[in-house]
């Protein structure tokens, strides 16, 4: 073994090990062989302890005024600002994002924390008027209590910190159980809380594997809600397993989202968004640009230019300063991306770029692929259809926005969606028919502000949002209250 820190929990105000005594290796894709850190892999009485921390630790903190849930959170941001460079660093090499996008990350966690801490000052209900001339009516709101959060690797600073935050910040406390190929990144946010010096109880984290903290926590009794972010499979799994008790879930899962290029679009501007919605962090967003619909009279000229600016993009490990795009998480997504090229390839799409895995010299330490393009395109093809979560772009020509259109509605997701036009028209008649929740308007298809409201719809996610001031409908109930005098 190699001389990498080994993580504990973090349950009620300490770091513990695991019961079980067993640890899980998290691995730098960008060169396998290296060990960021290792990880607890809890068990059932371990996760039992941190949801009984987190119950206990409730009842006190959902009597603090919001400014002082608030002070604690604004704490926990300066430090994270503080620790910026380390936590970019660990989640590099971690999860293989390039290093500039790592420090971005963890600066909008930051912006997310501070963001929360103000919303403890802000109101939480509304005066009705009452039919009873005597009588005064107003909401007002309840924290759920205990929330249980699993969350992906994708984005290992900004996902558990724009659902626990919004989860403090009302009065609930907190059980995170990260992404194991995470966990170690993750570990690091926990301790910026654990700096901020939380009441013993209120953050926890619990790392193990999913079938067991996962799941454990979807069917604990006292985790009163369950926020989620990860594969559609598991998520369908998590929400039914919350709902059979009685629990109340949100979900966030897959897309696959697509960019339509019209044929009066600024091609420059289209092409640049295509790589960068596409292709950064290794396509591994769940608002990545994976479906390209281009009009036919600038189908030509679109390809032509999306190939020559993609065949100059740099792969390599995330902390060399000239790579643009970083390896796939692991060997196991890796996998995943380069099933999907092939079955491209089986079912009769055209692969007109790249897809091959790179291994000349250091790269064969890691998990690296080409970014892959695709002309010739069916919209019933497996590469059409399901998310890949990989640097692949499928290439589709239609006739005029109609059919683009509804190219675009035809997948079970419906999570970010994008058009480049400059035709007024075409826009609103895009506003009002795409099936997406993120509507994108000459602007890629990733990339969320942490202040308006983030989810999808259809299979995308559980019909709820994130962030922003829609984060307050999952993590609170209302009580409408009627006084008579
Ligand atoms: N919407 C998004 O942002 C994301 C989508 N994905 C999609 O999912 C695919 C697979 O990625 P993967 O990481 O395996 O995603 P998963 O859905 O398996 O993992 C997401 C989280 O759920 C946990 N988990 C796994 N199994 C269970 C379970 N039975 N009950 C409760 N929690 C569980 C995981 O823990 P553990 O890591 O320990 O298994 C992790 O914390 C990707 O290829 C991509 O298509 C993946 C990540 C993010
Ligand atoms: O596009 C983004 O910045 C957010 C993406 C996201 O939430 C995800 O991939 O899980």
């Amino acid at each position: 073994m190699s001389e990498a820190v080994t993580f504990s929990n973090y349950i009620n105000g300490e770091w513990v090990q695991g019961a079980s005594g067993e640890v899980g290796e998290s691995v730098n894709p960008a060169r396998a062989k290296e060990v960021v850190g290792r990880f607890q892999k809890s068990t059932a009485e371990d996760l039992n302890q941190a949801v009984q921390s987190a119950a206990t630790a409730q009842k006190k903190w959902r009597k603090l005024t919001g400014a002082a849930r608030g002070a604690y959170l604004y704490k926990v941001a300066d430090i994270l600002e503080a620790r910026t460079d380390e936590v970019a660093e660990v989640m590099t090499k971690e999860m293989g994002k390039t290093l500039p996008e790592a420090k971005g990350e963890t600066a909008r966690g930051v912006a997310i924390l501070r963001y929360y801490a103000g919303e403890g000052m802000r109101k939480v209900g509304d005066v009705i008027p009452s039919t009873d001339a005597e009588a005064f009516m107003f909401t007002t709101r309840k924290a759920l209590g205990v929330v249980g959060v699993i969350t992906p690797w994708n984005f290992p600073v900004a996902i558990p910190i724009w659902k626990m935050a919004p989860a403090l910040i009302y009065g609930n406390t907190v059980v995170l159980k990260p992404a194991s190929e995470a966990s170690i990144t993750a570990a690091k946010v926990v301790e910026c809380f654990a700096e901020a010096g939380f009441p013993e109880g209120v953050v926890n984290y619990i790392t193990g594997s999913g079938s067991i903290i996962g799941q454990g926590l979807a069917d604990h009794e006292q985790v009163d809600g369950v926020t989620f972010t990860g594969s559609d499979g598991v998520g369908q799994q998590v929400g039914q397993a919350v709902l059979a008790r009685g629990g109340k879930y949100q979900l966030e899962m897959g897309g696959k989202n697509p960019v339509i290029v019209a044929d009066d679009a600024d091609l420059d501007l289209a092409v640049d968004a295509t790589i960068s919605g596409g292709l950064k962090s290794t396509g591994q967003k769940c608002t990545a640009t994976s479906r390209v619909i281009v009009d036919q009279a600038v189908y030509e000229t679109f390809k032509e230019k999306l190939v020559a600016k993609v065949s100059e993009l740099k792969v390599g490990d995330g902390l060399d300063s000239d790579t643009w795009m970083g390896p796939s998480v692991s060997k196991g997504q890796l996998d995943t991306v380069l099933s999907y090229i092939e079955k491209g390839k089986e079912e009769g799409a055209n692969l007109l770029f790249g897809g091959r895995r790179l291994e000349d010299g250091e790269l064969g330490d890691g998990y690296y692929v080409e970014p892959a393009i695709f002309d010739g395109v069916d919209t019933k093809m497996s590469i059409a259809q399901e998310e890949i979560f990989g640097p692949v772009l499928a290439l589709i020509k239609v006739d005029g926005l109609e059919q683009a259109i509804e190219v675009a509605n035809d997948t079970k997701f419906g999570l970010s969606a994008s058009i480049f036009t400059t035709n007024i028209a075409r826009m609103m008649t895009f506003i009002e028919d795409i099936d997406a929740g993120l509507v994108r308007i000459n602007a890629e298809s990733a990339g969320v502000e942490l202040q308006a409201p983030f989810g999808g719809m259809k299979q995308s996610s559980s019909h709820s949002r994130e962030q922003g001031t829609a984060a307050i409908e999952f993590f609170t109930e209302v009580k409408t209250v009627f006084i008579k005098g």
